[in-house]
């Protein structure tokens, strides 16, 4: 049987329930010319994994991981049956498939979870019999069975999991940029398209807050040999960038507001927190620049999650911004999410220009 394509859908993809059927459309296309059936991992609409976790905390304002795990994840599992509907309205082959039956095999934490096994039968037989195998991002299970998330944002993280799964060599990730710009195209100007990134360049981007992709998504695809194919979420799908082995080198500047500096009383306190929280699957990065770890991305209840695993409480120093010179960051801290911006921009403003294309030899 040929590879079946694998393709993401960012939330960014679902702003209206028109966008569903929009893209039903396109995918009904691209069916009918490649004649080959297709992986298609979608986030829940913008907004509605939050939603869900509000919600959970009028119930419980401290709930634990397995109820926070369980309850999120159906955000993306009603994107996932949005999207079918529109495809079965069109006539086509499709079918769901969650986190407990696409052979993607986690450890036991609920939260964070990290990927232990990757089977590939399950998705193989579905895509004998369907046309479209829809996937709900970021859900998995553990060894028994039970539903586990691999966190927030992590739908970038099930797509390559199942590119992987179906022995592709790339995946599609579609968001609402075309690529990876030398900083957020949203928040600072004059940002440059970044049409090559390495793997390791790609990583540290992600390590340190960039919101594109998911920081494990880059190294499972490194592991597998995939290339990931940052594509534009409608019509006409331009390709921006390809993340692969190699890559053209230039630098970028990332600022995430929802990532903190937390600074703590010696060194060895800040290398023991950032222990833990590496333990726990937290995205955080301990920084050469004092007793300072940098808390990527937010999302995280620090407060209780302090509590429970007996942490000292970091004071927080502001938020970082990171010039990333291939695999090379430095960051820096502001103090509020205005400083932070006027720093990033600032530092883009000086990296060094990329370098000028080769010329072109004419033959003669
Ligand atoms: N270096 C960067 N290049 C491109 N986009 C970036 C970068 N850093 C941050 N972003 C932001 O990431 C957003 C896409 O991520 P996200 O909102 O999670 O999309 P999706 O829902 O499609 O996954 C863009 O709209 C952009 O504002
Ligand atoms: N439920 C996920 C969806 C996701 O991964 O979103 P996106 O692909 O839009 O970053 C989340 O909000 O974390």
């Amino acid at each position: 049987m040929t590879t079946a394509s694998v393709l993401k859908f960012g939330g960014s993809s679902f702003r209206t329930p028109e966008a569903y059927g929009q893209l039903a459309q396109a995918l009904g296309l691209r069916l009918d010319q490649e004649q080959r059936p297709m992986v298609v991992v979608v986030s829940a609409m913008p907004g509605e994994t939050e939603q869900f976790r509000e919600r959970l905390r009028e119930v419980d304002p401290h709930p634990a991981d397995d109820r926070v795990a369980g309850l999120l994840t159906l955000a993306d599992t009603v994107g996932a049956h949005l999207l079918a509907a529109a495809l079965h309205r069109l006539g086509r082959k499709v079918t769901v498939m969650a986190g407990h039956q696409i052979g993607v095999t986690t450890d036991r934490t609920a939260m964070w979870a990290r990927i232990d096994d990757i089977d590939p039968e399950p998705m193989a037989r579905a895509l004998g019999e369907y046309e479209v195998v829809i996937v709900p991002g970021g859900q998995a299970a553990d060894d028994l069975g039970r539903p586990t998330w691999l966190g927030k944002n992590s739908s970038d993280l099930s797509a390559v999991a199942l590119a992987a799964a179906v022995g592709a060599d790339r995946c599609e990730i579609h968001s609402d940029v075309d690529g990876i710009y030398s900083s957020d195209p949203n928040r600072v100007e004059g940002t440059r398209l970044m049409r090559s990134v390495s793997y390791d360049a790609a990583a540290m981007m992600s390590l340190y807050g960039a919101k594109v992709l998911h920081r494990r998504s880059i190294q499972l695809a490194r592991r597998h040999g995939i290339s990931i194919v940052c594509r534009l979420n409608r019509a006409p799908f331009t390709t921006g960038t390809v993340i692969g082995a190699v890559g053209a080198g230039e630098s970028a500047v990332v600022l995430n507001d929802r990532s903190l500096v937390l600074e703590y009383a010696s060194d060895a306190e800040a290398d023991h927190v950032h222990s833990v929280f590496h333990a726990e699957g937290v995205d955080s990065v301990r920084l050469a620049t004092g007793a300072q770890v940098a808390v990527i991305g937010g999302y995280l209840d620090l407060a209780e999650f302090q509590r429970r695993n007996r942490l000292p409480d970091g004071q927080v120093r502001g938020i970082p911004v990171t010039e990333v010179h291939g695999a090379h960051p430095i960051t820096h801290v502001a103090p509020d999410v205005d400083a932070a911006e006027r720093l990033a921009q600032s530092l883009h403003d000086a990296l060094p220009a990329p370098a000028q294309a080769a010329p072109t030899l004419v033959a003669v």
